[in-house]
């Protein structure tokens, strides 16, 4: 079975891929001390506890932290005896071809978006995924990722008035009844929530206009599903988009599909 790692810069996600379906997803906090031996202790006793007996014999990792992949790599060699595959290295290849300035270095969430939303949607897609940061990813009509937007994420968002100003408080997230807040946090979270609708929609707007046809707009990440719920702005909402990417982008390179 498949060790898919999906790590960003808050959170990692680990799911065991069986060839069909996820059978066990796990989350955890992105920390770069964590070692190979924390991580197993940690996935075992899981995977244990949850009676999941899954042989893992690949694992395939995607890190926009860099300095997570070591670790991440020992866990693969010492633990499950195998060489992981890591996207963004020239020896895991992607099935899209990627068409940015030379020598940019194209996170490999977004590569793994991009090489998700194709396979399931084909070209001309714009995936917004709602992360540590908000990105926007631009997947050309034969797939290739072409470039995109990177905007601060909506926590960032929120925490940075917080850091910022002294009487801002921290302030989760949320759908504000009404644009007009007439205490703090009201205000803060309108600002947030609805600057954020206007975001999303306008460079949107502003991709297709560039591009000058019609793109489908999917979105993924934890707080997709807060925003499909205010206006029309996506056309389909995905739950695991990077996961399912990374099941792809295995059976792309091993010809398995576990
Ligand atoms: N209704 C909600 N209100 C506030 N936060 C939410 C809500 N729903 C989900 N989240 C948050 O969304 C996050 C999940 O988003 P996701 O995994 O896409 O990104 P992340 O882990 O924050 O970022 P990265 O992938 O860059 O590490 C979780 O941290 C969760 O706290
Ligand atoms: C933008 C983030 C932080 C989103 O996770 C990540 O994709 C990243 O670190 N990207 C590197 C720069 C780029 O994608 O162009
Ligand atoms: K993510």
């Amino acid at each position: 079975m498949l060790l898919a790692i999906d790590c960003g810069n808050t959170n990692t996600v680990f799911s065991i891929w069986d060839g069909t379906k996820f059978i066990a997803t796990w989350r955890t906090s992105t920390e770069h001390q964590r070692t190979a031996d924390q991580y197993y202790v940690w996935l075992s006793t899981l995977m244990e506890f949850q009676k999941i007996e899954a042989e893992i014999t690949d694992v395939i990792v995607s890190s926009t932290v860099p300095r997570v992949v070591f670790n991440l790599r020992v866990l693969s060699d010492r633990y499950f005896n195998t060489r992981p595959w890591v996207v963004g290295r020239p020896d895991c290849a992607l099935p899209v071809d990627v068409r940015v300035d030379a020598g940019t270095a194209v996170g490999p969430d977004r590569l793994v978006n991009t090489v998700a939303g194709y396979d399931l949607y084909g070209g001309d897609l714009i995936v917004v995924d709602f992360g540590t940061a908000t990105t926007f990813d631009v997947v050309d009509a034969d797939g290739a990722y072409v470039g995109g937007v990177i905007s601060p994420g909506v926590n960032l968002s929120l925490e940075a008035l917080h850091q910022a100003a002294a009487a801002l408080p921290h302030v989760d997230i949320s759908r504000p009844q009404r644009v007009v807040g007439t205490n703090t946090v009201a205000c803060m979270q309108s600002g947030v929530f609805w600057g954020y609708v206007g975001l999303v929609r306008e460079i949107c707007t502003r991709i297709k206009a560039e591009r000058e046809r019609p793109m489908k707009i999917v979105s993924t990440g934890g707080l997709a599903p807060l925003f499909q719920q205010s206006a029309d702005l996506f056309d389909e909402y995905e739950d695991d988009l990077t996961m399912h990417g990374l099941t792809v982008i295995h059976a792309y390179n091993t010809g398995r599909t576990t």
